[in-house]
């Protein structure tokens, strides 16, 4: 996809370096936009391999956000990627799935003279009284498809002031034009090497999957990333970049073939203080700006409903990525 490396490229050409709570230091940029047409194929990269247990994960991780579980007990038996962020009972401070499902409403006695809730009796009310957000948009999307009002919001704004890891992609909102499905996602923080591809593949199958429920094609998935960041290792690794900063953005800069983007990596591994474990992400992520993307695979999802929906209804077809990168996480 294009896009992501025209991200990568934007990132490393203008980013400036800045210090975050994870300790791992990032080259950050501020908002970043680009849309990505989902007829052309599905947007798994394919400038690395995201296949089998990374694609596993990542099915598994949109199962579980519409699960509306605030827990990861049945995702962890699946993959490791949450279990950084939840306690011993797989509880975390913010689970996506709990807002997408069951964000929470006001009781009778703390809502004000004049402002609207749902009756009682709303089909969009859960049992515990708390609102699927998911069950609105559908029913919305099949009833009333013109709507511009068919928003999904993970942010909880007392919640996030508490929680150690609010949520990244906090609203998405599905919006039908020209007879098709186009969801746009706004991101607070995204880590380009390893969550972005997450979140962009993640979003298109949601696209897919509601797209198949409400009887429309697939239009166009819109992405906006408020603080959008690429990891450049730990201690003196990552320092080694503050007086390298601008150096890099000029290398980069002035690349002309993609063999250029090797002879920045080069330059780097002469130079930098060594990174063993991976969390500088900048190496990996130059070598992906040296492959061209391939061909996008294509997506088949069983037709059943959301609710029911297994790994085992999602069929990728066609995927044939260049090699695997292994980045590590900052936490
Ligand atoms: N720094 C950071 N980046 C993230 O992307 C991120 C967080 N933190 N915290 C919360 C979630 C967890 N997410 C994660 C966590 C790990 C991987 C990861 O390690 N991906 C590997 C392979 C994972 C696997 O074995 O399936 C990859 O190569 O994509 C991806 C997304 C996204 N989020
Ligand atoms: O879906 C996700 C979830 C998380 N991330 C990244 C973005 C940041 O690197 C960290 C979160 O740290 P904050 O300090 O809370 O911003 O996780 C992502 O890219 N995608």
């Amino acid at each position: 996809m294009q896009q992501y490396l025209d991200l990568v490229e934007s990132v490393l050409r203008t980013g400036t370096y800045e210090e975050n709570r994870t300790g791992v230091d990032t080259l950050a940029d501020f908002s970043q936009h680009y849309t990505v047409d989902l007829q052309a194929g599905f947007p798994l990269l394919t400038t690395k391999d995201l296949s089998r247990a990374r694609w596993n994960s990542l099915v598994q991780e949109l199962l579980w956000y519409l699960s509306g579980e605030e827990h990861i007990r049945a995702l962890r038996e699946e993959t490791g990627i949450w279990d950084a962020w939840a306690d011993e009972a797989g509880h975390l401070d913010t689970a996506y799935g709990r807002f997408w499902r069951r964000y929470p409403v006001p009781a009778e006695a703390d809502r004000l003279p004049g402002e609207s809730w749902p009756d009682p009796d709303s089909q969009y009310l859960n049992e515990e009284g708390t609102f699927d957000q998911i069950a609105y948009v559908l029913d919305g999307l099949q009833h009333n498809p013109e709507s511009r009002r068919l928003v999904v919001n993970a942010w909880h704004p007392a919640n996030a002031a508490d929680s150690t890891l609010p949520p990244c992609h906090y609203t998405f909102v599905f919006n039908v034009q020209d007879g098709r499905l186009n969801t746009h996602l706004q991101q607070r923080s995204g880590d380009i090497a390893l969550g972005i591809p997450f979140n962009i593949a993640s979003y298109a199958l949601l696209t897919h999957a509601v797209a198949n429920q409400v009887g429309l094609p697939v239009g166009e998935f819109g992405h906006s990333i408020v603080d959008a960041h690429i990891y450049l290792g730990k201690g003196e690794r990552g320092s080694w970049y503050e007086d390298h900063a601008a150096e890099l953005r000029e290398r980069v800069s002035a690349v002309e073939e993609k063999s250029g983007y090797t002879a920045i990596r080069e330059w780097i591994e002469a130079n930098a203080p060594p990174d063993p474990e991976g969390y500088d992400h900048v190496p990996g992520l130059l070598t992906q700006l040296t492959r061209t993307p391939r061909d996008r695979p294509e997506i088949e999802i069983a037709d059943r409903p959301l609710d029911s929906l297994t790994a085992a209804d999602i069929t990728l077809s066609g995927y044939d990525p260049a090699p695997a990168i292994d980045f590590a996480v900052a936490e």
